[in-house]
């Protein structure tokens, strides 16, 4: 970042033990107009700057106590305010050494023999059990691999013709009218496949949408444009009760708040893990299978690998018991080892105060939106209700675009959804309160320029 400058802390604030968000910066040394192109001395300035002295002590206190706040070393950040972590998760510090050992000492050295004695092979459901334990389900019905489109693709197929072996008139999948597009595109592609019409609908009228000729609903858990969270409790328990099956694409909600999927009895689900996950660009997805549909889950990608005996190079299918039913063809064990530890952080947490911190992170960062941003600039997409918001804010702003260009030339890294939407990601695990002051302060002084 060449120019990344963030506007002063206001006078009178020094909050004890906080970062200092001028020194060593690009920004350092000029003077607030100069950052932010509004006088001081103005009556606006004058108001705004009262209230950052106690939003900035009030990120110090939050810092100070904020249980995750030492998880921060363990990630390789810099100056910037990272935002953006609902797209792409920061770099664990784990990964690097883990990946040169991977390439050096198990490819380099043991190159085949590493498929059994580096545990190659069975990485999948490992990894897996892994991402299963972040996800509230038991081990043995996550498997990791593939894209989460592709898994997609697997998990509604799959879901439709359990359902149709229930009654042949199932010919509809529900899908989330919002979804994120690569959803609705595969889902438009296996109701063609399956006999099915696609029926979008919006996510929160799914359980009363659902009826006797819906095979499987497909919804987002968190909706990656307005960061609203859906009810996955009610949802799912409403359309089973119909007779269908729920598919939830959880890429927005894994590694940001409990999903609790064998509790509330999903059926299935997929996701991305280079969010909240921080497995890393193009990481593998994963594909959560309950353990009372593994026996009846008929993937439509049947590769060798989900074979009962892939060595047996049979020419007939027949599917592997559990999880590893829906894998494909050879893993790519790169990205899946870079995976695997990136989750090592994840060790000693509890999901639970991630989701704590969360909700205190967005909460903080609405509340310096609203005292420091001028009104009427921006309006918040994102539900002020806890039950109904995941772990982002999006605010609605006419000139998005350049507003985040602004932010990013100036060290606030989050990112612009067309045509006019400005989305903040928070991740608990390296995100912090005095961050969160900053980058709204920053937002203000770039809106104020505009
Ligand atoms: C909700 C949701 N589903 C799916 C995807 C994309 O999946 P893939 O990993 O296949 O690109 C994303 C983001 O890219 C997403 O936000
Ligand atoms: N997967 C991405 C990529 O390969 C490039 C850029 C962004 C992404 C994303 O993940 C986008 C993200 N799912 C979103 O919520 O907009």
């Amino acid at each position: 970042m060449s120019d990344a400058t963030i506007p002063p802390e206001p006078r009178g604030a020094e909050p004890a033990g906080a970062e200092s968000s001028v020194s060593g910066l690009p920004g350092a040394g000029q003077s607030e107009a100069e950052l932010t192109g509004v006088e001081p001395t103005g009556v606006a300035s004058a108001g705004v700057e009262s209230a950052e002295v106690g939003l900035v002590g009030e990120a110090a206190r939050l810092d100070a106590a904020d249980r995750l706040r030492a998880k921060r070393d363990a990630f390789t950040l810099d100056e910037a305010i990272y935002l953006d972590g609902n797209s792409l998760g920061a770099l664990p510090r784990a990964v690097p050494p883990r990946l040169a050992d991977v390439v050096a000492r198990e490819w380099g050295r043991l190159r085949i023999r590493s498929w059994e004695e580096s545990g190659w092979w069975t990485a999948p459901e490992r990894i897996g059990d892994r991402v299963g334990r972040l996800l509230g389900a038991a081990p043995g019905q996550v498997v990791v691999g593939d894209s989460t489109s592709v898994n997609v693709f697997k998990a509604v197929v799959a879901a439709v013709r359990i359902a149709q072996e229930r009654g042949a008139h199932r010919d509809q999948i529900l899908v989330d009218e919002a979804t994120f597009p690569t959803d609705g595109y595969i889902a438009e592609s296996a109701a063609r496949m399956t006999g099915c019409t696609l029926r979008p609908v919006a996510a929160r009228d799914v359980p009363t949408a659902v009826g006797p000729r819906t095979a499987v609903a497909l919804v987002n858990h968190v909706d990656y444009r307005t960061g609203r969270l859906h009810d996955l409790p009610a949802t799912t328990a409403a359309v089973q009760a119909a007779g269908a099956l729920i598919v939830w694409d959880l890429c927005h909600s894994a590694g940001a708040l409990p999903v609790g999927l064998d509790a509330h009895g999903v059926d299935l689900a997929v996701g991305c893990t280079y969010k909240y996950l921080n497995g890393g660009p193009g990481a593998p997805a994963y594909l959560y299978v309950a353990r009372a549909h593994q026996p009846r889950f008929d993937s439509p990608l049947p590769g060798w690998n989900s074979h009962a005996d892939p060595f047996g190079m049979d020419s007939a299918y027949t599917p592997a018991d559990g999880a590893a039913r829906g894998r494909v063809g050879t893993p790519d064990i790169l990205s899946m080892l870079a995976l695997e530890a990136a989750l090592e952080v994840w060790d000693d947490v509890a999901i639970e105060d991630v989701r704590a911190k969360s909700l205190a992170l967005t909460d903080f960062f609405l509340r310096c939106v609203e005292d420091y941003v001028p009104a009427g600039r921006v309006r918040s997409l994102t539900p002020a209700a806890h039950a109904e918001r995941g772990s982002q804010v999006a605010l609605r702003c006419a000139d998005a675009g350049e507003v985040m260009a602004g932010l990013v030339r100036r060290g606030v890294i989050g990112d612009f959804r067309r045509p006019d939407v400005l989305r903040f990601g928070f991740t608990p695990l390296y995100t912090g309160f005095a961050e969160v002051e900053r980058a709204a302060r920053v937002l203000a002084a770039v809106l104020r320029e505009g």
